[in-house]
């Protein structure tokens, strides 16, 4: 008898559905002991007459009952390609999120192909018979597994290329609908109390991505670029023997892009973002507790990095010199003095966190510095190796204008824009003004209005800049001259000096 294809699978799908429906039904009447010998006796001639190769994925796993990875993945794989064929699903909703995953229900079949070979899988249950429950040690709700099902003659390429497929795209999947995060850290001396958690987080939603930033297309072109290079050079990074993880420093004034640059960076590579407060870490080894407590695929950020940490350390140094010898004298005051000490974190803990030789634990991690004075940084934080990018975010050029009333105006160009131009070229102000004054104020505000409102906002800091810059030579000028007054004052009080110097050197002799 010849069968075709299509009559071979439904056979295939009908003697597997039967035999497992032996198997429940072995399962549901026979006594334990003698469910054993049913079952091997059974699987000797089962395997006979079925050439077929079972692969179990159980949802728990290992001594500990960890929540098997492999079986997340295949949920995730199986989820799509389920949905549409099964006719029972179960709805999900995945951890902290408010989206919902579809995934075959208990005993339905799925069907999938690979590279020309059919393999089925089946979701099983298995609840054990006699339910143990307390308030406290609630019944458990069954031991879960997936069932793979393929001919034998595949069985080579099921094991070594279909399942890791699977897998990666399960992983795949989950990566695509995960929720981000954002974290931001518990003050150290929360850190024992009844939560003891280092970190908390919310859902990290931020709208701006690289489409919506205004700067210069080329630069963020380039940033973008650098972006997919370090995400994809896992194997770069441990070829060159260096940890996979790369440093940015954002500098710039106030309302230049430097957060929205960062929340971008974040939204472009699906990672998740930890704001790191430094103030509220108490010292070195707290702030590396917090960051071992990372996770890969993150951006961790540390914003206005001159205000968080004294980086005026010379000065410092002088000083405590002459404390410690009035502190000898006092010891309430010398202790009180050691316990502020603790409670800083040194730029040599940061360096060494950003750089020592724990960084490498955990890998696939972006750290930005943000800080509004460049020039207040200590070189050692800022050398390259350390900070890999300094990315300059600079008052609003006209490229990035264009972008900014694009966003919020939906207009690519207006004749106001040559005035606009120019009035760019000649003042400056952030993009965070200028978006704020292309904001409509009132529905009827159409782009006429936004623009000639940007126009006279920049007219009137032109004009400031101008009463700025006058103000400042005004200012010089009058510390010159006071400069010159004061020098003419002192020579002419040396020659009076030296006019009376003879008389006095005559009385004392
Ligand atoms: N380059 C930009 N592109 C798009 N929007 C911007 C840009 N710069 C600023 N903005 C707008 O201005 C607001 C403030 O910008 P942002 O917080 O990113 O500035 P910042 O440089 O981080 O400022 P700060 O130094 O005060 O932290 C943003 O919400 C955004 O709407
Ligand atoms: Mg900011």
């Amino acid at each position: 008898m010849v069968m075709s294809m299509g009559e071979m699978y439904s056979y295939v799908g009908s003697t597997v559905a039967t035999l497992m429906f032996i198997n429940a039904i072995i399962q549901q009447y026979f006594p334990f002991h003698i469910r054993g010998y049913i079952e091997r006796y059974g699987q000797k001639f089962v395997s006979t007459l079925h050439p077929y190769v079972k692969i179990t994925f159980d949802e728990f796993t290992g001594e500990r009952m960890k929540r098997s990875e492999a079986f997340s993945a295949i949920r995730n794989y199986l989820s799509a390609k389920s949905s549409a064929h099964v006719k029972r699903l179960k709805a999900d909703v995945v951890k902290d999120g408010q989206s919902l995953v579809l995934s075959m229900d208990n005993n339905e079949e799925v069907t999938d192909e690979f590279e020309g070979v059919k393999v089925w899988w089946t979701s099983r249950k298995i609840v054990p018979e006699k339910q143990f429950s307390l308030p406290w040690y609630p019944a458990s709700d069954g031991k879960k597994y997936y069932s793979l099902t393929c001919h034998k003659r595949d069985r080579k390429l099921i094991t070594e290329s279909y399942i890791s497929h699977v897998l990666k795209e399960g992983d795949a999947i989950a990566a695509r609908n995960r929720q981000r995060k954002l974290y931001t850290n518990n003050p150290s001396e929360n850190w024992y109390g009844y939560k003891r958690t280092k970190w908390t987080h919310v859902v990290f939603e931020h709208p701006s991505t690289f489409e919506t930033l205004a700067m210069e297309t080329k630069k963020k072109e380039e940033i973008m670029k650098d972006l997919i290079k370090f995400s994809k050079g896992k194997q770069y990074y441990s070829r060159i023997g260096k940890a996979w993880k790369r440093g940015y420093l954002l500098y710039g004034p106030p309302g230049t892009g430097k957060s929205s640059m960062i929340a971008a960076i974040a939204n472009f590579l699906n990672y998740d973002v930890y704001d790191l407060e430094l103030t509220t870490v108490k010292d070195n080894t707290d702030l590396r507790r917090l960051l071992i407590e990372t996770s890969s695929k993150s951006v961790i950020v540390i914003e206005d990095i001159d205000c968080s940490l004294d980086l005026t350390g010379q000065r410092e140094k002088k000083e405590e010199k002459d404390e410690e010898e009035e502190e000898g004298k006092d010891p309430v005051r010398k202790k009180d003095k050691e316990e502020k000490k603790q409670s800083k974190v040194t730029l040599s803990g940061l360096l060494n966190c950003v750089d020592g030789l724990w960084s490498a634990c955990g890998e696939e991690r972006i750290i930005v510095f943000t800080t509004n004075y460049v020039e207040k940084l200590d070189p050692a934080l800022i050398r390259r190796g350390r900070m890999d990018k300094h990315i300059e975010m600079s008052y609003c050029s006209f490229e990035a204008f264009k972008v900014l009333a694009k966003n919020y105006l939906y207009i690519d160009t207006h004749p106001l824009y040559e005035e606009i131009h120019k009035l760019l070229e000649e003042t400056n102000m952030t993009p965070a003004d200028v978006a704020e004054n292309l904001m409509p104020k009132s529905e009827e505000d159409d782009e006429d209005t936004c623009l000639k409102a940007l126009i006279e906002a920049l007219v009137a800091a032109k004009e400031e800049a101008r009463k700025k810059v006058e103000e400042e030579a005004r200012l010089k000028a009058e510390k010159e001259e006071k400069g010159k007054e004061e020098a003419q004052l002192k020579l002419e009080k040396k020659e009076e000096d030296k006019e009376e110097s003879p008389k006095e050197n005559g009385e004392v002799h």
